[in-house]
């Protein structure tokens, strides 16, 4: 059964306290997990049979020991008498030769859990082997480096596979390879080890840099002195108590200084002492901070004294600094924790390594401790703790799966009240029995009260007993232990399946991407940017040019309309005094000839806007114009004296017309006799009136004609022999003013057309603006062609990646692009337009025209390069 998600340990109370006074709790601290995994591999690559004895029995070592067995290592599991937190271990060695391997097909799957030590020992060790093995642990063991033993192990000439140096990782066994290398331990000083371990049966020659000094690697140091102490060729090999588990303990000491609550049993003095010195951190009962308030009178004024001196020397008190590389090993975490209980302020430093370890211990321990309300500051690789003003605790610790994160907490919370501590159970991992020995009473134990809280609302549910303070995953036999790793082996297959898979399926989808990326590249290279801008460029000023020609045009074609107008009425006014001009003529002198004006199909209006003759609207054929008029007057044929349809008798009226009728007129000199005569000529004549009108109305025409042009055209450019009205009209305007015939000759005299010279400018103004319009159309429809041809291109082109990107999603066996429905990758550096359409997808392709180009609504490039602009 497993601990409670979350715990609050009760502090001890002064009752409690002085009850240690005189009966101090007797505590056993587990086997050393670093000796433990050691031991376990000198002893299966040994020859005889090694007995360990006080061997750690948790997580990181039943790993160890599962690996063994899968490796074929013979190797029983024992109830240690001594503690019921060990065991005892028979291993059978193999003399450098693992028994078992897989192969590349099926490779040996080892599984490590979130154990550095087992991770990197047996990495090392199964290169010995015969057979292919693959080692895979928790996703934390996968962030956790591994590549300089990799790069060790590959430059003594091991074959090892792994994507990004790390694990999971497949390891070729091939044997003894004699040889020398260095490999750094900045990362991991279990690097270094791991080689050690192996370096006697695979024939290595390991060193650590040349620069590396000695003091820094005590974890190295312990391998050599085990090397050295390790029965290889057989025999009983006592295993230490953990020194880092110890730290606990001693810390419950240090933060209550004046009664020392506990005694550690079994734990080897520091090497100062008498002790083997394996363990760097025997040292911490000498290091750890303790709390002031809590000393003797005698232990406070020392300290008083001590403090004095330092301010008096420093002007301050300097802080205490401890090293992780040279003063304490993993209990420096223990010693970061409780430093805030003393007077003195400290510093820990070169903390880089903690970084890469179970958690990320040095954020972990900065971002828990500060909220306990501890004064706490990350520098680079060192934390700086001050002295608690005001009184710390109440909060719930988060403990990211780190054993030491959990059980230093715990220890705070043996001083400061409100601590709860997150997922407990991750203890499991070097000290199962840390909450058990907590809350055991005296003497066995401390008899802290541990409490189950409600995960949700952290209030307290229920007092745990010292029985259910155990892990019971710690299983007692070989049976159990057995069963209990089936457990975990199904689940940690199923972890590993399932991570296989993922990484499959990202590696596919990478792939897919890659090839994605490098097709859209293919396809952004093979797009002439500059081309296609400066080409759309160039039809864009185009087309404002042909759209200024086209307004000038219209506008001049209205006030031609207004001119013509204007020409009418002065036509009708004339027509009119003549008419009453014929009305004076003396009875006898006109013949009585009744002009009949025969039904003629005159042009309407309308017809006559339908298919006008350009020249006549600007008036330039105005004497065309008016023959044709004048002939309209004419009557058809003249009835003579009431007999309709009878020729006119010679002399009397025969082809008289309306000439005959004005004759009289004209022969008349104008003069005074009759007095309505003489004022109807002291006004100008109808003739000059009527020159005057057309002049007039030239005028307009020419002003009309004369509309702005385009100061971009070129006049003298225009090619001026091509008939005017051979033209196709400007888009806009009716298609029948561009269906009239070429200009008839001019039949106006020589007089008339010096009276036309403004109009015939503007004539030639709008015939060589209309050519000009038409050369930009000759030359725009040409830069459309061109620009269709260079999109079709395109089109087929992007069609081709399309097409077979699509190829590449359906090859892909992974359901997951597939799920995303797929973005036609778009041609970045395409006109907009042509985006917008290969973003309709294929459907609306060139070849066949979108519903809004056959509308003609389609301003896009398309409708546009189709010519329906
Ligand atoms: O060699 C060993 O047994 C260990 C070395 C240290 O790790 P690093 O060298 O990776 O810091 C230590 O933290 C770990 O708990 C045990």
């Amino acid at each position: 059964m497993p601990l409670p998600e979350l715990i609050e340990i009760v502090p001890l109370s002064p009752e409690q306290l002085q009850s240690f006074v005189t009966h101090k709790a007797e505590i056993m601290v587990p086997g050393s997990k670093s000796i433990t995994n050691r031991a376990i591999v000198l002893a299966a690559l040994g020859k005889g049979q090694v007995v360990l004895k006080g061997a750690l029995w948790s997580e990181d070592t039943e790993a160890m020991v599962d690996c063994m067995q899968r490796l074929g290592i013979q190797l029983e599991v024992a109830v240690d008498p001594v503690l019921e937190a060990n065991r005892i271990i028979t291993i059978q060695g193999c003399n450098g030769k693992l028994p078992k391997g897989g192969t590349s097909d099926a490779p040996l799957e080892l599984f490590v859990a979130n154990a550095g030590t087992a991770a990197r020992f047996l990495s090392a060790m199964v290169c010995l082997g015969n057979g292919v093995y693959r080692l895979s642990g928790v996703p934390r063991m996968h962030e956790r480096p591994q590549k300089e033993l990799i790069r060790a192990l590959r430059s003594l000439g091991y074959r090892i596979e792994t994507p990004n140096d790390k694990l999971p990782a497949v390891f070729y066994g091939e044997g003894a390879k004699p040889g020398a290398v260095t490999v750094s331990v900045e990362d991991s000083s279990q690097f270094a080890s791991a080689l050690l371990l192996s370096s006697r049966a695979g024939s290595w020659n390991v060193s650590t840099p040349p620069d590396a000094n000695p003091d820094e690697l005590p974890y190295v140091e312990m391998t050599r002195e085990l090397l050295k102490a390790f029965p290889h060729e057989g025999g009983e090999f006592q295993i230490e108590a953990d020194a880092s588990s110890a730290s606990y303990f001693h810390a419950v000491n240090a933060m209550f200084p004046k009664i020392a609550p506990v005694r550690v049993l079994a734990c080897q003095p520091p090497r100062t002492q008498g002790g083997t010195g394996w363990q760097i951190d025997a040292e911490f009962p000498r290091l750890a901070p303790r709390n002031h308030k809590m000393r003797s009178t005698v232990q406070r004024l020392m300290s008083f004294l001590t403090g004095m001196a330092q301010r008096v020397c420093s002007a301050g008190q300097a802080p205490r600094v401890i090293s992780r590389k040279t003063d304490l090993g993993d209990s420096i975490m223990t010693a970061i924790t409780i430093a805030t209980l003393s007077e003195s302020p400290f510093k820990f430093v070169k903390l880089g390594v903690l970084r890469k370890q179970e958690c990320e211990r040095v954020q972990a321990l900065r971002d828990e401790l500060t909220k306990c309300k501890v004064d706490v500051k990350e520098v680079e690789d060192t934390l700086e703790v001050a002295p608690c003003e005001a009184a710390i605790g109440d909060a719930s610790i988060h403990t990211y799966h780190d054993h030491r994160m959990a059980m230093c907490f715990a220890t705070l919370g043996l001083a400061a009240p409100g601590i709860k501590i997150e997922d407990p159970s991750c203890v499991r991992k070097t000290v199962p029995s840390f909450f058990q020995i907590l809350s055991a009473p005296p003497p066995r134990g401390l008899g802290v009260e541990i409490w189950e809280c409600d995960p949700k609302t952290g209030g307290r549910l229920r007092k745990l007993t010292a029985s259910e303070a155990v892990i019971c995953s710690i299983s007692t036999n070989r049976k159990s232990y057995v069963q209990s790793r089936r457990v975990v082996d199904a689940a940690a297959l199923l972890a590993t399946q399932e991570e296989e898979e993922m990484s499959a399926e990202q590696s596919t989808i990478r792939e897919l991407q890659g090839r994605i990326e490098a097709l859209q590249a293919k396809l952004n290279a093979s797009v002439p940017r500059e081309e296609v801008t400066s080409l759309t460029a160039q039809l864009r000023r185009l087309e404002k040019q042909h759209e200024e020609l086209r307004s000038a045009y219209a506008e001049a074609m209205q006030r031609a309309e207004d001119a013509e107008r204007r020409m009418e009425d002065a036509t009708r006014k004339l027509e009119d005094f003549r008419r009453v001009e014929s009305e004076k003529v003396p009875a006898a002198a006109a013949p009585a000839v009744t002009p009949v004006k025969e039904p003629r199909p005159r042009r309407s209006r309308v017809a006559a806007k339908s298919q006008p003759a350009w020249q006549d609207l600007i008036g330039l054929n105005q004497p065309a114009k008016r023959r044709r008029r004048e002939e309209e007057a004419k009557p058809d044929r003249f009835v003579c004296n009431g007999a309709a349809g009878a020729p006119p008798a010679a002399g009397s009226c025969e082809g008289v017309g309306p000439d005959a009728v004005r004759q009289p007129a004209r022969g008349r000199k104008p003069g005074a006799a009759d007095p309505v005569e003489a004022q109807a000529f002291a006004r100008p004549s109808a003739e000059e009136r009527m020159e005057a009108l057309l002049a007039e109305s030239a005028r307009g025409v020419a002003t009309a004609t004369a509309a702005p042009q385009p100061t971009t055209l070129k006049h003298e450019d225009q090619p001026r022999s091509r008939p005017l009205l051979a033209l196709p009209p400007p888009p806009g305007l009716p298609s029948g003013r561009s269906g009239v015939s070429p200009t008839p000759p001019d039949p106006s005299p020589p007089r008339r057309r010096r009276r036309r010279a403004s109009a015939d400018l503007s004539e030639e103004a709008t015939k060589a603006a209309l050519a000009e319009a038409e050369a930009h159309q000759v030359k725009i429809q040409k830069l459309k062609q061109d620009l269709e041809k260079k999109r079709q291109g395109l089109q087929t082109k992007r069609a081709t990646l399309v097409s077979s990107h699509e190829g590449l999603i359906k090859e892909s066996p992974t359901p997951a692009p597939a799920k995303r429905p797929f973005q036609a990758p778009m041609p970045k550096v395409l006109p907009k337009p042509v985006a917008k359409q290969a973003a309709k997808g294929p459907a609306t392709s060139v070849d066949a025209p979108s519903e809004s180009e056959d509308s003609g609504k389609g301003s896009g490039y398309c409708s546009k390069l189709s010519g329906k602009n």
